[in-house]
């Protein structure tokens, strides 16, 4: 649902991953990236949710539309571009797409300076609402909503 001109209101299904996010959580680079450009150092891992439905369609589509905060890759890399967003109302994050071909398009991976499942009691089929910011700018000091 839109709310505003600039945030985008939907709700996901907490999900398991492939199990390598904290591999990429844990690389120099993007800890930087993340660090200087969205203001918080990752927690180790990142949080999936599954997505679907016409509003996760409509939403979608205005991302890939929209600038966000590019994640500028080192050799052998590829980009992500991220979004601020904030987690049932309570953390905030960023959601990242990796600039990958093959990435799916339910898939919605969140980047946190706080364990997300661990703070809000959350397990995989749990619904969680989110607020997404079409044009964002995660501060450091913005991990509790
Ligand atoms: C900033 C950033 C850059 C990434 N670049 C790549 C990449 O170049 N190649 C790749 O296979 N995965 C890359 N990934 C990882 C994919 O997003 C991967 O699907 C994800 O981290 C795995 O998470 P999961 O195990 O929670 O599903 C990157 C992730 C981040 C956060
Ligand atoms: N900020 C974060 C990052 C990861 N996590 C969780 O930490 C666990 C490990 O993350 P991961 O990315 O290595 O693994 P998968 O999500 O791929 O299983 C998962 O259960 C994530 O949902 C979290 O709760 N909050």
């Amino acid at each position: 649902m839109m709310t505003s001109t600039t945030s985008l209101e939907l709700e996901g299904e907490v999900a398991p991953g492939r199990g390598e996010g904290s591999r990429f959580t844990a690389i120099d680079w993007v800890i930087h990236e993340f660090r200087n450009k969205l203001g918080f150092i990752p927690w180790p891992g990142t949080f999936n949710l599954r997505m679907g439905g016409t509003a996760w369609d409509w939403a979608r589509e205005r991302l890939r539309a929209a600038a966000g905060i590019v994640i500028t890759p080192r050799d052998g890399f590829c980009a992500a571009k991220c979004f601020g967003v904030s987690i049932a109302g309570h953390l905030t994050g960023a959601v990242v797409f990796p600039e990958m071909p093959d990435y799916p398009d339910d898939k919605f991976e969140i980047v946190s300076p706080l364990p997300i499942r661990e703070t809000l009691g959350l397990q995989d089929g749990d619904l969680v609402n989110l607020r997404l910011d079409l044009f964002p700018s995660v501060r450091g000091d913005a991990a509790a909503a």
